[in-house]
């Protein structure tokens, strides 16, 4: 690439291993990078050159972003793109860090109506959904409650004389309120409502409930419907609200495949799966891991150590150039753990895909021993790894000192995405404290005797009481103390005696414990299968540096029960800041490998080419406030005050 900037061109120069290897490995094979290259060569054809967002309205970007999912289908259309992760390359780069009005079409309407629909139900929506001749939403969320469904107020009563269900918001709490894509494109949405037949409450069910008309797109009536207004971020979504006023609906439109309403009002409930209606939360859950990575963590640290390695600070020897940023080991010590977090939060999204495909298929056999396991990582890594991205982001922010504060960073817009993450699909301590709940019971089965599998299997088996780490920090010692520590809090979290609410703050820990180790066991078991040897080294620099990050950081869990003796935390020292210095040589490349698009990342100071200085100029230049010159709240408001002669007023 011409014209880029030499600091950056020098460090994709000096480093130790292959990018386009890295970029293979991180894809899943170099099939899957061309492919995916070819897509988003595609998309960039039609989406590069857009507005800038950050000079529009939120009414602009709303419309702007139903102008963009029209011409998305449209190519997913034309080219043929219907595999979920093609569509989903395109629809990056058609909204960076956004999100179209029609997503929880996808994300969630479809995936409810295709678990917990019957044959039939599926057979009459699925078509119409697909070719979006209707476009959903999902509808839980009300008012006064989102996280304790079981308070939910909205009813549906059935009526046997008619055969409809009854739809109706009793409360100015049961109003539905968040649903993305309510307030003004959904024309139908899956209702989560307490069932009540024959006079008894039988808990939530979904129902499909049309919302507007084909025809006007006018509420039908006993609908009142809107949008909920600005938010933090997603400017690009109407969330919206809903009250149902008496709302008539067919009886066949209560999703049925796992309980029924007869015609005489006779519920029957056909399955032994527990929290049927749950099921898309643990989707979306167990999706979201990897989504936080590519749209969080990955991109955050992307622009931070660019931008660390182009800008140059103060002077550290008379006469000499100033020096990168970058080579400050304070700025590694806020960006190398970054770096390595992406890395760990990329391999698990990875790793919980998988799981969640296993286990769906296991459950549409009728096998759902495994559901537990997977509710509790999907909510306990959900909320982990949000948080984690949260405060990343923010981090990288502050080391790219008064440029970060600009839109022009980048941050704003993956911050307010991303943090968002930390509340929807279940608060986070809420989700913790779920994962929590399956730790201890599990924990009091082991210790009944009972052999466990899968991510708990560390509870039934024996655990270390001295930390085996040495001076060459195998990747092994570092897994077997986070085991160590996991096992630990459990057993104290589980104590019988004590209260669940009194209890809570370790509880919340004790689950953390948990997902750290998931985490730190998913990527050495990916550093042991890469077969470069060039590879090998930096993937494994990261991910000693994500475990010894978070033994420093969380020093008292390890230090005080003995496991991790004095003298083995001053190496734990000695060791992350070395690897400071390691991974520092390959910084830069460790990022490109991530293999973003400007377009996607959207951050004048993460440009592939380095060019900040010129294009920020441009940039500041570009905004509206700049244009005219002289505006008309001077004459409103300045001349007065400035040259009181002049003014008209
Ligand atoms: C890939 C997507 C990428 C990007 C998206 C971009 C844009 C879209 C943006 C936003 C979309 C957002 C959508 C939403 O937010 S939809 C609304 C989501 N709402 C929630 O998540 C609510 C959170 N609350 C709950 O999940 C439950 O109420 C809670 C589990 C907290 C408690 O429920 P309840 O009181 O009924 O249960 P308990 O008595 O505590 O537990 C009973 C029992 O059931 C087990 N359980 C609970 N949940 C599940 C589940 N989902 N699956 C399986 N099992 C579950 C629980 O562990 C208990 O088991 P046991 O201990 O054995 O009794
Ligand atoms: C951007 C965005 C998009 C959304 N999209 C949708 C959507 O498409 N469809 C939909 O239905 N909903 C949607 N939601 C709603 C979302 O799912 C809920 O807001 C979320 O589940 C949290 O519930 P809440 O608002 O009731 O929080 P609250 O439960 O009121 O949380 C407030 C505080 O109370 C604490 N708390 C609550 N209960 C407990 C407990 N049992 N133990 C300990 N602490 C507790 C929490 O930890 C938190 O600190 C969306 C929300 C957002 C922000």
């Amino acid at each position: 690439m011409a014209n880029v900037n030499p600091d950056l061109r020098k460090e994709r120069e000096n480093g130790t291993f292959s990018v386009e290897k890295l970029t293979n490995l991180l894809d899943g094979g170099k099939h899957v990078t061309d492919r995916r290259r070819h897509v988003e060569r595609l998309a960039l054809n039609e989406f590069s050159k857009g507005e800038d967002y950050n000079f529009m309205s939120r009414k602009e970007r709303y419309i702007s972003a139903l102008h963009k999912t029209e011409r998305a289908l449209r190519c997913c259309k034309e080219y043929g793109l219907t595999k979920p992760d093609e569509v989903y390359w395109l629809w990056q780069l058609a909204f960076p860090h956004e999100a179209s009005p029609i997503q929880l079409h996808g994300d969630m309407f479809l995936p409810t109506l295709t678990r917990q629909g019957t044959e039939e139900q599926v057979n009459k929506y699925l078509p119409l959904a697909e070719k979006y001749q209707i476009i959903g939403t999902y509808a839980q969320t009300e008012m006064g409650h989102g996280t304790f469904i079981r308070g939910l107020e909205t009813t549906a009563t059935y009526d046997p004389q008619t055969e409809e269900f009854i739809l109706h918001s009793p409360t100015l709490t049961s109003l539905k309120w968040w649903p993305g894509g309510l307030g003004k494109t959904s024309n139908y949405a899956i209702v989560m409502a307490l069932l009540y037949t024959n006079g008894k409450n039988y808990g939530m069910h979904p129902f499909m409930v049309q919302l507007r008309s084909h025809e006007t797109h006018e509420p039908l009536p006993g609908i009142t419907i809107g949008d909920i207004g600005p938010k933090f971020g997603f400017d690009t979504i109407d969330n919206g609200f809903v009250q149902f006023d008496h709302f008539r609906i067919p009886r066949e439109d209560m999703l049925m495949k796992y309980s029924q309403v007869l015609k005489d009002g006779t519920y029957v409930k056909s399955t032994k799966l527990k929290k049927s209606s749950y099921g898309v939360m643990v989707l979306v859950r167990s999706m979201l891991i990897y989504y936080l990575a590519i749209q969080g963590l990955a991109p955050a640290c992307t622009i931070a150590i660019r931008y660390s390695a182009v800008r140059r600070q103060s002077e550290q020897t008379k006469s000499q150039l100033e020096p990168q940023i970058l080579d400050y080991q304070t700025q590694q010590y806020k960006l190398f753990p970054i770096l390595a977090s992406a890395y760990a939060v990329l391999f698990t999204g990875v790793k919980m895909k998988e799981i969640y495909y296993e286990v769906d298929n296991e459950i549409q056999q009728g096998h759902t021993e495994r559901l537990p396991e997977l509710h509790a990582l999907s909510s306990g890594l959900k909320a982990l790894t949000s948080s984690m991205a949260s405060w990343c982001i923010e981090r990288c922010r502050l080391a790219c000192g008064g440029h970060g504060y600009s839109a022009a960073s980048g941050f704003p817009k993956i911050y307010v995405a991303v943090t968002a993450a930390c509340t929807y699909e279940g608060e986070n301590t809420v989700m913790l404290l779920q994962c929590a709940r399956y730790l201890i019971k599990t924990y009091q089965g082991a210790s009944n005797g009972k052999k466990l599998s899968g991510s708990v299997s560390y509870l039934s088996d024996k655990v270390n009481s001295r930390s085996t780490i040495t001076s060459e920090f195998s990747l092994k010692s570092l897994v077997d103390a986070f085991k160590h520590r996991a096992f630990r809090f459990q057993a104290c979290g589980s104590d019988p005696e004590d209260s669940w609410n009194r209890n809570s703050v370790v509880l919340t820990k004790a689950a953390e414990a948990h997902c750290y180790y998931y985490m730190v066991s998913v990527f050495e078991s990916v550093v042991e299968a890469v077969e470069d040897d060039a590879v090998k080294r930096v993937v494994g620099q990261l991910c000693q540096l994500f475990a010894l990050f978070a033994i420093h950081e969380n020093a008292g869990d390890f230090v005080q029960d003995g496991f991790i003796s004095n003298d083995q935390m001053e190496l734990v020292k000695w060791k992350e800041l070395s690897l400071l210095s390691d991974i520092r040589r390959n910084a830069v490349l460790l990022v490109d490998a991530f293999d973003f698009h400007d377009e996607f990342i959207g951050s004048i100071l993460g440009r592939f080419d380095g060019n900040v200085y010129a294009n920020l100029f441009e940039w500041a230049k570009s905004s509206p406030l700049n244009k005219p010159e002289v505006q008309e709240s001077y004459i409103k408001y300045l001349q007065p005050l400035l040259n009181p002669n002049k003014s008209k007023l």
